[in-house]
């Protein structure tokens, strides 16, 4: 059985799920499942690595599902039976079809492994990655001599050639997704003159994960110079990925650390990373600033809160995907909120201004979304009201309704199993922190 093939009564397409609201403070401990920007990243350098790679704390999910089916069908050997995987590289082979689903990091990590392969490879995915921005990635492609053809939609489906020669330096526009730039980096050591990506787009969101990017490569003895905040210059040579761990995936925890605000008391997350790269890294400020308070000891993470939430002036450019999170507790605050730099979400698994928008006004609070911003009215003075939340096939709007049930006695999540894009035990582990 895959991820996602079964899900739990109540939680399936078109099924509400009743969030459970909190009637006591929390005790909870927490262990959150790995990283999937790490999972992913390590998937890919380790089917371009030299020799098989053992990887530990892998996330299993249906956006690593994706993953491992991708590099498999790319000549990848992928055994994930056990606690650690083993990723056996091959020479790449093309001639097949992948299937992104609606993972980001497949749509837009696995194409560039084309300039290297030994023939076409088409992708496509869900109905809602075929609107998610692909075109700056298409040109890139372009540029470095592999025809790519999408028919002209700058999104999926399409179909990339390997080129006869590939380029040795290559421009992007990645104002609309930073997984472009990263997408370019993971293959460019494997290109015969290495890569130089110069970013020629207006703004660059989420930085944490171009870093994360480069640290991983590194981490394969890859050697990259960066002489200005928007050109990398990857060296060509072989990529020796050595066995790895996965840390927790932080923006998955972000639910949970946001819950100990909600209802009280505190949340334990263990395995908290001494250093990362992982934009969640950034919870504990803002939660700290939206009146919980949050230390490390040791490894603990814990996260304490009285109930009461302060409203928020953030700009969430280097970590746009905690925004919904964060968002919830917007809507749950004292006084008003306004997040920023955030207008690449509308390209996410759904346009995600719109939806947060959409569901907070369904809950009688008050929001609006402008073009990168969204503003928040705080609580309004009856307190919301139980509403059935949309999810949008969005794994992170699914646990935005759960937040805001915690506070909301009746909220009901519809879909709530999309959290198996990079979370399948969401709605047990959510209840598990209820009732430990
Ligand atoms: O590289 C990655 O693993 C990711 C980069 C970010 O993408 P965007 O820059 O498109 O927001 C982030 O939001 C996404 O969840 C994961
Ligand atoms: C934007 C996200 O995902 P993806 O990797 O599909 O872009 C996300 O997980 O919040």
């Amino acid at each position: 059985m895959s991820v996602g093939e079964t899900l739990p009564v109540g939680t399936g397409p078109g099924e509400a799920w009743t969030a459970p609201a909190a009637s006591e403070p929390l005790d909870a401990r927490v262990e959150v499942p790995g990283s999937k920007s790490l999972t992913a990243r390590y998937l890919v350098l380790a089917a371009l690595s030299e020799t098989p790679v053992h990887l530990r704390g892998g996330l299993r999910s249906r956006d690593s599902a994706l993953m491992i089916a991708a590099l498999r069908s790319l000549g990848a050997s992928v055994d994930d039976t056990g606690d650690a995987w083993t990723i056996t590289p091959g020479p790449l082979r093309g001639g097949g079809d992948v299937f992104c689903g609606l993972a980001g990091t497949v749509m837009r990590f696995v194409p560039p492994m084309v300039l290297l392969a030994d023939g076409p490879v088409t992708f496509d995915g869900d109905e809602a990655a075929r609107v998610r921005p692909m075109a700056p990635l298409f040109d890139a492609l372009r540029a470095l001599g592999a025809p790519v053809d999408d028919d002209g939609r700058g999104s999926l489906p399409c179909t990339v050639t390997p080129p006869d020669a590939v380029a040795s330096e290559v421009e992007v526009d990645a104002s609309t997704s930073s997984q472009f730039v990263t997408a370019l980096l993971l293959v460019a050591p494997r290109l015969p003159h290495g890569l130089t990506i110069r970013q020629v787009g207006a703004r660059l969101p989420s930085l944490p994960h171009i870093d994360m990017t480069c640290a991983t490569l590194r981490e394969a003895g890859v050697q990259i110079d960066q002489p200005d905040a928007t050109t990398w210059v990857v060296h060509p040579g072989p990529v020796r990925l050595r066995d790895v761990r996965v840390e927790p995936d932080l923006s998955n925890a972000g639910p949970f650390m946001a819950a100990a605000l909600v209802a009280g008391g505190e949340v334990r997350i263990p395995g908290w990373p001494a250093s990362t790269t992982q934009p969640g890294a950034l919870y504990p400020e803002l939660l700290a600033r939206m009146g919980g308070s949050c230390s490390l000891e040791g490894d603990v993470m814990t996260v304490r809160g009285d109930g009461t939430i302060r409203g928020i002036d953030a700009d969430l450019s280097p970590a746009g995907e905690i925004t919904p999170t964060i968002a919830a507790l917007c809507a749950l605050a004292e006084g008003p909120s306004r997040l920023t730099g955030i207008g690449h979400l509308r390209g996410h698994e759904t346009d995600r201004l719109a939806a947060i928008q959409d569901e907070v006004r369904r809950l009688g609070g008050e929001c609006e979304a402008g073009d990168d911003w969204l503003a928040f009215g705080g609580m309004p003075a009856g307190g919301l009201h139980p509403a059935v939340i949309e999810s949008y096939e969005d794994h992170r709007m699914a646990t935005f309704g759960a937040i805001v049930g915690l506070a909301v006695n009746g909220t009901q999540v519809l879909n709530v199993g999309t959290t198996a894009k990079t979370m399948p035990e969401f709605p047990a582990m959510w209840k598990a922190m209820l009732r430990p």
